[in-house]
């Protein structure tokens, strides 16, 4: 049995191993994330989970795991920002007001499939132009769910969640564990 990650995202491979877990493969699975017309945030991040999970190319005894991260305002899904344009005028949606960040982990062996989601709000301060730029110069939105990300520069903007600190960074460490260990996974050094 191997654990196989799937995931390009550094913090998913950092938060595992805050569970003391390396994974012996990490193939980042190719999938289309665009959301289908009208789904909504937490199903569409339900659904890009599972479709990472079986996109991943792995044998029947290796354990499979893969998260999405979507930042959600309302019914409105907020992806990847394409350009410093697009993150600031998420960051504009989002100042002020509270999100939810949905973080869908799906573990899969072999034809078996494990998964939660786990809801996070979080409450931005409004930006000033001064912030806001600052951090666009940053660059720290690249690749973030919502234009932002908590772990860094931005934490300076959020002065409130509620829900899971390691969801929102891309990965709940909790309820990760206890998928790997439905699965089988021998979290505590216990053969499966
Ligand atoms: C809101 C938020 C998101 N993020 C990141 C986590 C995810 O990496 C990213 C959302 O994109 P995802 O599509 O979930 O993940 P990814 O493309 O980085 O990696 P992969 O699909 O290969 O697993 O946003 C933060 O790091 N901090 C934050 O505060």
């Amino acid at each position: 049995m191997k654990l196989i990650l799937g995931s390009a995202s550094p913090r998913r491979k950092d938060l595992l191993a805050q569970l003391g877990v390396v994974p012996d493969a990490i193939l980042p699975p190719d999938i289309d994330e665009d959301p289908k017309p009208r789904e909504l945030p937490r199903p569409y991040c339900a659904r890009l989970a599972r479709e990472k999970a079986a996109a991943v190319a792995a044998d029947p005894d290796d354990i499979v795991l893969c998260a999405d991260t979507t930042v959600a305002l309302g019914r409105r899904i907020l992806g990847k920002p394409a350009d410093a344009g697009e993150a600031a005028a998420f960051l504009t949606l989002l100042g002020g007001r509270r999100h939810q960040v949905i973080t869908a982990v799906a573990v899969r062996r072999g034809a078996r499939l494990w998964s939660r989601e786990v809801v996070t709000d979080v409450k931005m301060k409004r930006l000033s132009d001064v912030e806001l730029n600052s951090y666009l110069a940053s660059g720290e939105w690249q690749g973030k769910a919502g234009g932002y990300a908590i772990q860094g520069l931005a934490g300076a903007f959020i002065p409130w969640i509620s829900g899971s600190f390691t969801g929102v960074v891309g990965l709940p460490v909790a309820e990760t564990a206890a998928l790997l260990a439905a699965a089988g996974y021998p979290l505590y050094g216990e053969t499966a």
